[in-house]
């Protein structure tokens, strides 16, 4: 195993490593987390690290983003273990801040991102993208990356970064990095290991019918009748509610009737007590 990653509780102290690489001519590559880390965030470590840049992973399990009544108290919390894993797969920081670092007594400023926000996770998560783009927009000022590397496991999240990051003139390069699935096609998450073995037998279905979905959509069949078809499918296996499953355009998240170019299918479904999101792609042709 390689060398645990240098760790940063502090701006200063973190801002003084990243000048001293920069000194070096080396390039930042920030890969935000909140930890619980798994296969799927490694791979966003090496999608950075074969840039050969240095590779700099924020862990803070942020507050703002998270409703009164989900997980924020029970959210899995390991950073001994997180540090081991970014050792073995060779990132050069950690930033570790605490809450109090990054929301001291009388911070009051929110981002308030716009349309891309808006519907799906936007309609059942109030707050969660502002959340999200006030914590994001605080970690790229921290650490001054080139580059930072989001998956597109969480693909609304992934395209409100854009347009917040586009629309704020702010001086770094958004990257996506493709899903990363188990075998069985379910997408890897820090939530999947709140599923008890029952669910994670049924989980998996979730990936099969947005896949279903999208060769169908591919060969020009109307989004409609699918979702409903989709949604059918999924209560079946047994999932409940399905929060929404929908066919949106990929650059700008806009409802799609029939595809034209290129798509997600997108849905967010519990299964048990544990919620659930996924996408796929469809290319049309
Ligand atoms: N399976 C995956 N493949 C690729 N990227 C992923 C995957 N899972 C998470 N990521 C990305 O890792 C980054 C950090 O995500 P986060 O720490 O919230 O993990 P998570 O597994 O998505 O957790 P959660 O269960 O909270 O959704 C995000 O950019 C997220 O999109
Ligand atoms: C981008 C992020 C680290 C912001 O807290 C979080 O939403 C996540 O892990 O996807
Ligand atoms: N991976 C997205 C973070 C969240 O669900 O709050």
């Amino acid at each position: 195993m390689s060398d645990l990653p240098l760790r940063f509780q502090s701006v200063d102290a973190l801002r003084a490593q990243v000048a001293t690489w920069r000194r070096a001519g080396e390039r930042i590559v920030l890969v935000p987390t909140m930890g619980a880390l798994h296969a799927g965030h490694l791979a966003l470590v090496a999608h950075a690290r074969a840039m050969g840049q240095r590779v700099v992973v924020s862990i803070f399990v942020n507050p703002t983003q998270f409703g009164p009544n989900e997980d924020f108290s029970r959210y899995p919390r390991d950073t001994e273990a997180d540090l081991a894993l970014l050792a073995g797969a060779g990132a050069d920081a950690a930033w570790l801040p605490s809450v109090e670092t990054m929301y001291p007594a009388g911070f009051s400023t929110r981002i308030e991102p716009g349309p891309a926000a808006e519907g799906l996770c936007g309609t059942f998560r109030p707050g969660h993208f502002s959340g999200v783009a006030t914590v994001v927009t605080k970690l790229l000022n921290q650490v001054g990356p080139d580059v930072a590397l989001f998956g597109e496991k969480d693909f609304q999240q992934l395209q409100v970064i854009r347009s917040v990051v586009r629309d704020l003139d702010m001086p770094v390069t958004i990257e996506g990095v493709p899903t990363l699935r188990e075998a069985d096609g379910l997408a890897l998450s820090s939530r999947n290991r709140y599923l008890a073995p029952a669910e994670r037998a049924i989980a998996p279905r979730l990936h099969a019918v947005l896949s279903g979905i999208a060769e169908r959509l591919a060969t020009g069949a109307k989004a409609a009748p699918l979702m409903a078809e989709g949604v059918a499918s999924l209560e079946a296996a047994g999932f409940g509610p399905v929060q929404y499953l929908e066919v949106r355009d990929a650059d700008t998240l806009a409802p799609v009737a029939q595809v034209e170019r290129e798509a997600r299918v997108i849905a967010a479904a519990y299964l048990g007590g544990t919620r659930l999101i996924d996408n796929v792609a469809v290319l049309p042709g």
